[in-house]
């Protein structure tokens, strides 16, 4: 097909952990064994494959549209560059975060798109856009991030009432028309680095609510709970690859998983493209408290007694969350080996994080 990369197949011969297959339709549907599935995969790993989205055309013109503005000059690209205290939105250059303990600067660029700009376009809700972004705003950018949104805010409905939690109790608590840090990302790495093994992402909880990724090329990790291996995650044409995120993982006292993963090169031949990727993240109101909804569920309530005093209440809110993880990671506030603690989010202190393949 014209204009499409053809990409060798996913191989074969390296670990790879199934993940549970979701039919969003089914779900939507009410289907009881499909809600189930659901639950088992947000309660034990924390990722799973959703088909039936609905969303392909929109992921492929997003992807275009990715494409197209990271492909700016730098100089341009720049111009919208995120900044050093802790906002998430815009252009995050190469280089800009740190890697390790030793402040290895990382080689992945991204792009974030805010979902308050893209429903407040042609107004100017936090900040601006290059270009490439502005003229697909209405056209694709605001399509898609209206239906990531209403399918997290579906699935997050059912895990609100598989909780014990009152009808509409986190859905409250993410608002569409409230400021929040939900955005859209277009991600990209390069081919071909000569250290094979670099890192493009490494360890981490996604920082929200609930995020809708959609790969074509390998190099998703994830870390099974008790597992100190990594396995990738297999794209699926047509199937997102959804997860849990720190603030669901704290409203639900634990329940739901937060679960560690990290991107790799692309397994194999695959190694030789440029990786790209995209995802929506839902995210709570910015003023959101992040503490477990103990008062509101049993279930919460009784989980919450079983864990360590304060676990699930870190006395923030979903912003200076947000601000904490993003300003922590970058380059220029690396202060030695101890600025690796201030960039953690829900993971288990059990969990090694260099573990190796
Ligand atoms: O690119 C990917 O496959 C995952 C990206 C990711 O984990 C993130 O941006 O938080
Ligand atoms: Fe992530």
């Amino acid at each position: 097909m014209p204009g499409v990369t053809a990409f060798p197949p996913f191989p074969e011969d390296v670990p790879t952990h199934p993940l549970l297959i979701v039919d969003y339709q089914l779900v939507r549907a009410g289907d009881a064994e499909e809600t189930n599935k659901l639950w088992k995969a947000a309660t034990e790993l924390g990722f799973w494959y959703l088909k039936h989205h609905g969303v392909d055309e929109e992921v492929k013109a997003m992807f275009d549209m990715g494409r197209s503005t990271l492909a700016l000059p730098l100089e341009e690209k720049l111009r919208f560059e995120q900044g050093d205290q802790g906002f998430s939105f815009g252009y995050k250059a190469a280089g800009m975060q740190f890697m390790d303990d030793n402040g290895t600067r990382d080689v992945t660029e991204f792009l974030n798109i805010s979902k308050d700009d893209a429903l407040a376009w042609p107004k100017m809700y936090h900040r601006t856009y290059p270009s490439t972004v502005n003229e697909r705003m209405e056209s694709v950018i605001k399509p898609f991030v209206q239906k990531s949104l209403a399918i997290n805010h579906f699935l997050i409905d059912v895990l609100n009432d598989k909780l014990g939690l009152p009808k509409g109790a986190l859905a409250a608590l993410h608002n569409p028309d409230e400021a929040s840090g939900c955005t859209a990302r277009c991600i990209r790495a390069p081919p071909r680095l000569e250290r094979a093994n670099k890192t493009f992402l490494n360890p981490h909880t996604d920082f929200g609510s609930l995020s809708f990724l959609h790969n074509r090329l390998g190099g998703l990790q994830v870390l099974p709970p008790g597992s100190d291996k990594w396995y990738y995650v297999k794209p699926i044409p047509g199937h997102a690859i959804c997860n849990i995120g720190d603030a669901l993982n704290i409203f639900s006292g634990g329940i739901l998983r937060s679960n560690v993963h990290r991107v790799m090169p692309p397994p194999g031949e695959q190694a030789n493209f440029e990786r790209f990727s995209l995802v929506f993240f839902t995210r709570p109101n910015d003023q959101a408290i992040l503490r477990a909804l103990s008062e509101k569920s049993l279930t919460i309530a009784e989980a919450v007694s079983r864990a360590p005093p304060g676990r699930y209440e870190p006395g923030v809110t979903a912003k200076e969350w947000l601000v904490r993880r993003i300003k922590s990671q970058r380059v220029t506030n690396y202060k030695g080996p101890e600025s690796w603690k201030e960039r953690k989010g829900t993971e288990d202190s059990t969990i090694p994080l260099l573990a190796q393949i």
